[in-house]
């Protein structure tokens, strides 16, 4: 198990650069077994869902090689097997080998995913998807079965209960090699999944409207990767840097970032009085002044994203007066990092799945354990303004989708190191 110990209090300074997308990472990895031909990925994250993920390619004889921020995936002597249990556990992103056998092979058995503790996490959108598509699906002894047609999966209109990133991903994924014409309704918008579409699309694939509501697929026979892949950045590790630096930044330069995916959660900030500069690809983050509280709702894209709604909670601890409200439409359940803040002196409190914050001057050190990934990067940013040690168990979670964050805080000046223990 991970321990993540931080000396904390002392300002950061400096600049730091933003990785590819986890949120797209794990989706291209498990699409990557579409194409025929090898695939090229760059700015692949350094984080532990793709190195579980890449495990879970390597059972299939699929070959990869990855090195410094590209990955090769070789898809040459895939086999179709069964990927029931272990690896499947470790990450939520793993259900995407449901849509991505689907549609390589018109059979997926795939173990119930894991992911993060955020409350329920169905995955009926992504059932009905498949069996709109003509697939049978079974679940047998915590596995999924899914089983295609004889005469292969054919086109449907889909219209999903709510816009759901993962069926949306996973229905693209299975529907690009259907016969005919695929339409989601009420598809999820994030750029994540523009990301997908960019990928499959350059690939051979047919999908339109990417970032609308409705998306489009016209099946084609085969895919064939043809030219690399760049991963776009990574927009909530952005996002948590930047209240990283309005928390305890003395002037910090984010780099790669696309700005619009960030609207909705700069806007929250700056009404709270941080002052940003942004230039082409960058943003400098001023150290803040006197903070003002705020009201976060968390919303699907382009709202304010639920996966923000942890990270922004230690700045709003910094505000100076006012009592704060966050509320998580996505995830009601996901106020696990309260009792750990608690625990650090944080004036806070959750009634009604209704997190309610205080003005806290002062964090101390304290141990607490981070439950999920986004808990643990509220704990890690509170932990570098507290005073005194905080040791983060359980901080593998936090590197499920932090690249190389250790590097990244010390650079900036941070007093942070990750142990084995
Ligand atoms: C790997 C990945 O990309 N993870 C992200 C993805 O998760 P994930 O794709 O799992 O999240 P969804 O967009 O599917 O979930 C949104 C909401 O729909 C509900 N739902 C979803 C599917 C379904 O079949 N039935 C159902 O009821 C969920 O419980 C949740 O309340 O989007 C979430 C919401 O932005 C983010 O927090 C996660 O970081
Ligand atoms: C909930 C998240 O991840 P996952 O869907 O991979 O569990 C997240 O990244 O905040």
């Amino acid at each position: 198990m991970k321990q993540m110990i931080i000396h904390g209090g002392k300002p950061l300074k400096g600049d730091v650069w933003i990785g590819g997308a986890k949120n797209s990472t794990v989706a291209l990895i498990p699409a990557s077994i579409l194409s025929r031909t090898p695939v090229t990925l760059e700015a692949v994250p350094r984080i532990a869902d793709v190195d579980n993920l890449m495990d879970l390619l390597t059972e299939m004889d699929v070959k990869c090689n990855f090195h410094e921020t590209t990955l090769e995936i070789n898809p040459d002597k895939i086999k179709m097997s069964p990927l029931p249990a272990g690896k499947i556990k470790s990450l939520r992103a793993s259900y995407y080998f449901m849509g991505a056998l689907l549609g390589r092979f018109g059979k997926a058995v795939v173990g119930f995913p894991g992911g993060d503790d955020i409350g329920p996490r169905p995955i009926d959108q992504h059932i009905k998807g498949f069996e709109a598509l003509g697939a049978t699906v079974k679940n047998e002894n915590d596995q999924i079965i899914i089983t295609a047609p004889a005469d292969g999966l054919h086109g449907a209109k889909i219209h999903l209960k709510m816009p759901s990133v993962g069926a949306t991903m996973n229905i693209i994924m299975a529907s690009v090699t259907a016969q005919g014409q695929t339409i989601i309704e009420n598809a999820a918008k994030e750029p994540e999944i523009i990301d997908l579409a960019t990928f499959l699309n350059n690939m051979g694939a047919t999908i339109r409207g990417a970032g609308t509501d409705s998306i489009r697929i016209e099946g084609v026979e085969q895919l064939k990767a043809q030219i690399p892949h760049t991963i776009i950045p990574d927009r909530i590790e952005a996002g948590t840097y930047v209240s990283l630096a309005a928390c305890i930044g003395n002037g910090i330069r984010i780099h790669n970032i696309i700005e619009e995916h960030l609207d909705s959660y700069l806007a929250k900030v700056e009404e709270m009085g941080v002052v940003i500069d942004s230039d082409e690809d960058s943003l400098y983050v001023y150290p803040a002044g006197d903070l003002k509280m705020v009201q976060v709702k968390t919303d699907v894209y382009p709202g304010f994203a639920t996966d923000l709604q942890q990270p922004i909670t230690p700045l709003l601890l910094t505000a100076k007066s006012g009592e704060g409200v966050v509320i998580d439409n996505i995830y009601p359940k996901r106020v696990g990092h309260i009792p750990e803040l608690q625990k650090m002196g944080a004036d806070i409190r959750v009634e009604d799945n209704i997190i309610l914050v205080h003005p806290t001057p002062k964090l101390r050190g304290a141990h607490v354990s981070a439950g999920e990934i986004r808990a643990g990067a509220c704990l890690m940013l509170a932990g570098l303004m507290a005073d005194g040690e905080t040791v983060i168990s359980n901080a593998g979670n936090i590197l499920r989708g932090y690249d190389r964050v250790q590097e990244k805080i010390r650079q900036l000046g941070g007093d942070v190191t990750v142990i084995d223990k």
